[in-house]
């Protein structure tokens, strides 16, 4: 198997690059190699790969900044998978896509299913819906994992952000009525792999089967608030931690309140995900 590897600098991306390598032949491309804002490029270097996967953990990922850079954020999370899509289907290769939590309102408090309605409230949200989209009307071979809230020990995420102000600040306020799960990026590295590795066994019939939408997310639900205290915790800092509400805290981009999405399919069906405490106290050892 020849896998195509986009976004090997981003912090899921990174982790996927380990994670893959026991499936096959690896190239990965960075925005040097393949830029996803340039769609001529990714047809050229799919074409020239020539890959029997695509795995595409790139995207743009500001959240607020897509509030004003609307188009840009269009063509890498949307037209970009469009092309990946269409290109794999050429090729009769399959492609394996990350969404995220952000394509729901967020306004019913429980679990989401991969059936239930979206309508996302930002401009992300909606370039990450476009690109899910497109993948599926293409009619590739494909799994779509949306997944929410991710950290890890590396890149720009939620977790490294409050070590760093909990370092430099007496008091950190943090929203505590929005609720997530976090998940580590190796979580969704692993698990790519652990599902690739049963697709690559069972063949034609395995994506017939399998292919889709998943939610890809740790188990259980938090908050902002309690998830920094989480992490302080397990970093063993002390610093004061002010819940506040969405409100006092204004950004340029609307956020879903309630984003928790059930991954009980992915967990019943091809892997099972831990809870998401356990994962952080994992990944900060
Ligand atoms: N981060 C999160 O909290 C969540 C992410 N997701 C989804 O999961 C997937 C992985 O996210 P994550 O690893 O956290 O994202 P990161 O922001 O850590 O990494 C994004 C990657 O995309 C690359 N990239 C951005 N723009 C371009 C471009 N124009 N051309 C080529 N590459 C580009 C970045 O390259 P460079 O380093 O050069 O900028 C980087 O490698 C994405 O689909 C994201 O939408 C879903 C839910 C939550
Ligand atoms: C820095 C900071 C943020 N916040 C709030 C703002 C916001 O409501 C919340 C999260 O902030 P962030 O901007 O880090 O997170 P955000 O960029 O919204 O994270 C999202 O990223 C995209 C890519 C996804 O797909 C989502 O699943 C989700 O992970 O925390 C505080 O309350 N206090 C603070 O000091």
């Amino acid at each position: 198997m020849k896998i195509l590897l986009t976004g090997c600098s981003g912090q899921v991306g990174y982790e996927l690059e380990r994670s893959l390598q026991g499936l096959g032949e690896v190239v990965a491309v960075d925005r040097a190699r393949m830029d996803l804002s340039d769609l001529d490029q990714v047809r050229a270097v799919i074409r020239d790969v020539r890959p029997s996967l695509i795995v595409n953990p790139a995207a743009y990922t500001a959240v607020d900044k897509a509030e004003s850079e609307a188009e840009l954020a269009h063509r890498i999370n949307a037209e970009a998978p469009a092309v990946m899509a269409e290109e794999a289907k050429r090729l009769d290769a399959a492609l394996v896509h990350y969404s995220t939590d952000y394509v729901f309102p967020g306004t019913d408090p429980a679990p989401r299913l991969e059936t239930d309605a979206t309508g996302p409230v930002n401009v992300y949200g909606a370039s990450k819906l476009a690109g899910e989209q497109a993948i599926v009307a293409s009619g590739v071979r494909h799994l779509i994992f949306r997944t929410s809230w991710v950290y890890g020990m590396r890149g720009k995420n939620f977790l490294l952000t409050m070590l760093k102000l909990a370092r430099e600040r007496d008091e950190l306020r943090i929203v505590a009525d929005q609720h997530g799960a976090p998940t580590w990026s190796r979580t969704i590295a692993d698990s790519t792999a652990t599902v690739l590795a049963q697709a690559k066994a069972g063949g034609a019939d395995w994506w017939r089967a399998h292919g889709g939408v998943y939610h890809l997310s740790s188990q259980g639900q938090t908050t902002w608030f309690e998830f920094t205290q989480a992490i302080l915790e397990e970093a063993g800092i002390a610093c004061k931690l002010t819940p506040i509400a969405t409100a006092d805290y204004p950004t340029p981009a609307k956020r879903p309140a309630y984003s928790v999405m059930s991954s009980q399919k992915l967990g019943q069906d091809l892997c099972a995900l831990p809870h998401w405490r356990d994962a952080l106290r994992l990944c900060m050892r």
